[in-house]
């Protein structure tokens, strides 16, 4: 599942990267640990030969819990993305080897998700040939970018581009933050962290004002547009080219969410093979947990997603690659589908992973709420990713714009694009596949269920949008009149999107692996299916994807699917071969000794490093002895 980390025994045969001791840290240990941990690493990388990948794979055993994520995720990625050939000459051998610490500096106090509305300025001075960056008022100010706090030096500035009193929008710009002598902030900027979060606190996301800062004109990036000496504005590629970085980081999210999910299933599902609980029969031996059918309900989609997002992260990587290597050529022509897929599956991977690791948390009881299981503490740092790169509502419209484009194609007669070549068929010859109960256990027709559900949804916001405009709404209140619709639709694409990427990506395994693994991966996809259609039935039964007779045989197989997987659950997630330092549960372990690791947890808890607290001699022993309290 995840490529096995040879270098995994040199990892974490260093303290720096146990992670029990992370407990108890104070945010500015955290980021120093971080800082720490992601330098140690390079060094590892050096001494021992190791390649890009080995290094991220090190970043994702270390659950992203280290430093400079923005720099090496987003500032690097931009400069390569935005960049002349010359500036990406002159920048990044700076940000590769850490001689300046980059942040990607676009949402601001007053707006994250409406970049027209982005306030920073951005003026071009033909006396002096640069730019004049300003911050115009409190909402205006930079605030979130992760490392802006503290660490980086230089910042990719989103900010509109005013040239004499005309806006050319939002353009990128590198701005120098910090002196590279002494750290501080050079005159005219003001910087800090804006705060504990819920989670990731090892992180200095900040806070950036522009009092009127000046940057020679040459710090524009200007791979896709420009800016001439004598004040012309000359645009070499689409706007919208400007927003390359953030569709790869999106791609990165659907690979973040599957390696979160893999550690909340594998919690999950390896101390509910441990716990015993209750017995069915009175008097008989106390039952594994993980046998109970309920338990299995809870933690088996956990275990389907795990595999469901791998799948589709190994598809769009593929996918982003074509597309990439396109839009490098100065060829664009991907660019909208790439953003379309990648707008949606980044807001379902995430979507589905916060809500299968809560039920991952709860089916370990009391011990889920314990930070020791960990189990809780991935859910904290999953959460930001439903708003990271784009709140996820505003990432499914956006998929949702693309395939209403798509399907005003298709009805036209015209191409669409192979992601959407579904929408092509005529949506009224369908006939549902299962006719008959053992037809449930065929994925390849739970595939045709999924498409035409899709397919309903998509067909059916799109007529209404025509009927709301026929009648006479304008262009954004027909919109805004169907934005729930449009986020369903979204939704039943990307359901649609994984379905068929675990379908395919099994069959193609099914030609080289073993018959018995195969046999067990069937089953899961099978289950994913499944459960997916029980999940949104509704939506099912409205598409007409399916009627109730084979709702009811599809409820009916996905519970005998839960048996099924049983014998097999832990060696599934057996199979993702995560190290115990990268899952960190007490309750995980691969040993299964989960009350021994709990106690030495326990043990470990700051609080317990004296027998008697000092609240007893302040407060409890006087009262505990029957004498007057002083006044508090
Ligand atoms: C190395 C080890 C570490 C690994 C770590 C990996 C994981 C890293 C995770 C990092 C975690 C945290 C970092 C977080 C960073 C951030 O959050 S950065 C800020 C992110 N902000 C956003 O995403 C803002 C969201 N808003 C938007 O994208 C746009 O405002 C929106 C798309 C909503 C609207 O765009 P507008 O231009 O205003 O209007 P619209 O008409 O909708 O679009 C115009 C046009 O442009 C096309 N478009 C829009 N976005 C994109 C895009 N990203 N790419 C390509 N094309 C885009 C859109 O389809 C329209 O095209 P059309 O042809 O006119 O239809
Ligand atoms: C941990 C973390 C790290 C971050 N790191 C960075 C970073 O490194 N660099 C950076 O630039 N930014 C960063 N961000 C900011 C992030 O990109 C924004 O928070 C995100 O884009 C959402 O924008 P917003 O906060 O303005 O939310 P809003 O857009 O204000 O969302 C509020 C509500 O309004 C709804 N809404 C907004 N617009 C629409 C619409 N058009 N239609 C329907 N509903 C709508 C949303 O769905 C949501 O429910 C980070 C954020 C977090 C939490």
């Amino acid at each position: 599942m995840q490529k096995t980390f040879k270098n995994e025994k040199i990892l974490f045969a260093e303290p720096l990267f146990q992670c029990d001791g992370l407990a108890g840290f104070t945010r500015s240990e955290l980021y120093e640990n971080a800082i720490h941990r992601t330098l140690r690493i390079n060094q590892l990388k050096k001494e021992h030969n190791w390649t890009q990948e080995d290094f991220d794979i090190a970043i994702r055993c270390l659950n992203y819990e280290v430093g400079f994520v923005i720099h090496l995720s987003m500032f690097i990625p931009a400069i390569e993305r935005l960049a002349t050939d010359d500036q990406k000459a002159k920048w990044l051998p700076l940000a590769e080897s850490y001689r300046i610490l980059g942040t990607y500096a676009q949402t601001e106090l007053g707006h994250g998700t409406n970049l027209m509305a982005l306030e920073t300025t951005a003026t071009f001075d033909p006396r002096t040939d640069e730019f004049v960056l300003r911050t115009p008022q409190l909402s205006s100010m930079k605030w979130w970018p992760g490392s802006l706090g503290k660490t980086a030096t230089h910042a990719i500035v989103l900010a509109q581009l005013i040239i004499g009193n005309k806006n050319y929008g939002m353009n990128p710009f590198m701005v120098q933050l910090r002196s590279l002598e002494d750290h501080m902030p050079l005159p005219g900027i003001i910087v800090g962290d804006i705060g504990a979060k819920l989670g990731a606190n090892s992180n200095d996301n900040g806070f950036l004002i522009l009092n009127d800062v000046r940057i020679p004109r040459e710090n524009m990036l200007a791979r896709n547009s420009k800016v001439t000496k004598d004040g012309r504005y000359i645009q070499t590629s689409t706007n919208k080219a400007n927003y390359a970085t953030m569709v790869l980081v999106r791609l990165s999210i659907i690979r973040w969410a599957e390696d979160t999910i893999k550690n909340g299933s594998l919690i999950a599902i390896r101390y509910s093979a441990v716990r015993r609980q209750s017995s069915l029969q009175a008097g008989g031996p106390e039952m594994q947990v993980l046998d109970y059918q309920t338990q299995q309900y809870k933690i088996f989609p956990s275990l389907a997603a795990s595999y469901a997002l791998f799948f589709t992260y190994e598809a769009m990587m593929k996918e982003y690659e074509i597309a990439y290597a396109q839009i490098m050529r100065g060829n664009n022509q991907l660019l909208g589908q790439i953003h379309g897929q990648l707008s949606g599956l980044k807001a379902f991977a995430s979507d589905l992973v916060t809500y299968e690791l809560e039920m991952c948390r709860r089916s370990c009881g009391g011990h889920g709420y314990l930070k020791a299981s960990v189990v809780g503490e991935t859910l904290l740092h999953t959460l930001p990713l439903v708003t990271v790169e784009g709140d996820n509502t505003v990432m499914y419209l956006q998929c949702a714009r693309y395939l209403l484009k798509q399907i005003a194609k298709a009805l036209a007669g015209q191409d669409v694009d192979e992601p959407t070549s579904y929408l092509k068929k005529d949506i009224l010859s369908y006939t549902c596949p299962v006719q008959k109960g053992e037809h449930c256990t065929n994925p390849n027709y739970l595939l045709k269920i999924y498409t035409q559900r899709a397919h309903s949804a998509i067909a059916s916001v799109a007529r209404q949008l025509q009927f709301d405009l026929e009648s006479g709404k304008d262009q954004s209140s027909a919109f805004n009149n169907n934005l729930v619709s449009l986020v369903q639709a979204a939704k039943a694409h990307c359901q649609l999107c994984l379905m068929k990427n675990f379908v395919e990506s099994v069959s193609a395994l099914e030609r080289t692996c073993s018959e018995n693994l195969a046999s067990v991966l069937r089953q899961l996809c099978l289950y994913f299916g499944l459960h997916g259609i029980v999940t949104a039935s509704g939506e099912f039964l409205e598409s007409e994807a399916i009627g109730l007779q084979q709702l009811e045989w599809i409820k009916a197989e996905e519970l005998k699917s839960l048996a099924a997987i049983r014998p097999n659950a832990v060696a599934l997630v057996d199979a993702f071969d995560l190290h115990d330092q990268t899952v960190m549960s007490a309750l995980g372990r691969y040993d299964g000794n989960a009350y021994q690791h709990l106690f030495e947890a326990a043990k470990r808890e700051p609080m317990n490093q004296t027998q008697v607290p000092p609240a007893y001699y302040k407060y409890l022993r006087d009262l505990i002895k029957g004498q007057p309290l002083a006044k508090l």
